[in-house]
């Protein structure tokens, strides 16, 4: 069940009539518009994005799309076409991860072992690559993809960069195609073989799926099919949005 918690204030403006009726992923030109925010998250979204630099004289906090899913669900292939397509900048969670184990840093050390064993690294971890990432990105718009992944990441993003999403997207998949996908995914990952991804997909129903229930948004997307099928779907759900 997804609880209607985020509303109006994280699903803005109802879409234009130009660009709902959407049946191809053309290249679009999307509007900044201002929001409201509660002062508090107000006050630290400004501190963030003041830290975030300029993008061509836009001073507007980036809109920030939570992209989540079972593994194997297709979050990186549909985040790769909504990036090219709308312009947004792809952050994956598990590749900062990935990034910071091939830095050969002592916390890189930690987070494989984590890795291996399909459990959630540290909030302060995760959430300190992707703010950073987000900084470095000087994106107006961000796929945030794979993160949150329990309730404790949730709420450390919301601490630490003191924003809530702007849209969250849920690529829903039954167990049986997820694991179908991440045994053919053969990109020599640590945690795609099948006793990692049966610790995966418990902590994927244990703790990913409470996280996903908190967030209501009209994200939910049936994720079966070919990728091509899927991202007509996310078409739809992207083109009714004003960014
Ligand atoms: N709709 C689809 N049908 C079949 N295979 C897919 C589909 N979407 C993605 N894949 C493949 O499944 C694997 C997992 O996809 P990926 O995008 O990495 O998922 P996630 O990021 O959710 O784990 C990859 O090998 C990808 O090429
Ligand atoms: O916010 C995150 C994202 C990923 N991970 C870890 O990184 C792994 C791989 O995540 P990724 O998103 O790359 O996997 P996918 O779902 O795309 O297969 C997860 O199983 C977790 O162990 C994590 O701890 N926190
Ligand atoms: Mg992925």
């Amino acid at each position: 069940m997804w609880r209607r918690r985020l509303g109006a204030f994280l699903l803005r403006s109802p879409p234009s009539s130009s660009s709902t009726a959407a049946s191809s992923c053309q290249h679009r030109r999307h509007h900044l518009l201002p929001r409201e925010e509660p002062p508090a998250l107000n006050r630290l979204a400004r501190l963030f994005t003041s830290q975030a630099g300029s993008d061509g004289g836009n001073s507007q906090k980036p809109f920030i799309a939570f992209v989540l899913g079972g593994p194997g669900s297709g979050k990186g292939t549909q985040c790769t076409k909504i990036a090219l397509d709308f312009g947004f900048a792809h952050l994956s969670a598990g590749d900062l991860l990935r990034h910071e184990i091939a830095s050969g840093s002592e916390k890189g050390e930690l987070i494989v072992d984590i890795i291996k064993e399909g459990r959630i690294v540290p909030s302060e971890i995760t959430v300190e690559l992707i703010r950073k990432a987000m900084e470095a990105s000087n994106a107006n718009k961000v796929l945030i993809d794979g993160f949150p992944r329990c309730e404790e990441n949730r709420i450390a993003f919301e601490r630490i960069v003191g924003r809530e999403p702007d849209i969250v997207v849920f690529f829903d998949c039954p167990e049986d195609e997820m694991v179908k996908r991440l045994l053919g995914r053969n990109q020599g990952r640590v945690d795609d073989n099948i006793e990692t991804i049966k610790k995966r997909l418990k902590v994927f129903e244990s703790l990913n799926i409470p996280v996903i229930d908190y967030y209501s948004s009209r994200g939910k997307i049936n994720a079966t099919g070919t990728a091509d099928e899927i991202f007509e779907a996310v078409c739809k759900l992207f083109s009714s949005l004003r960014f």
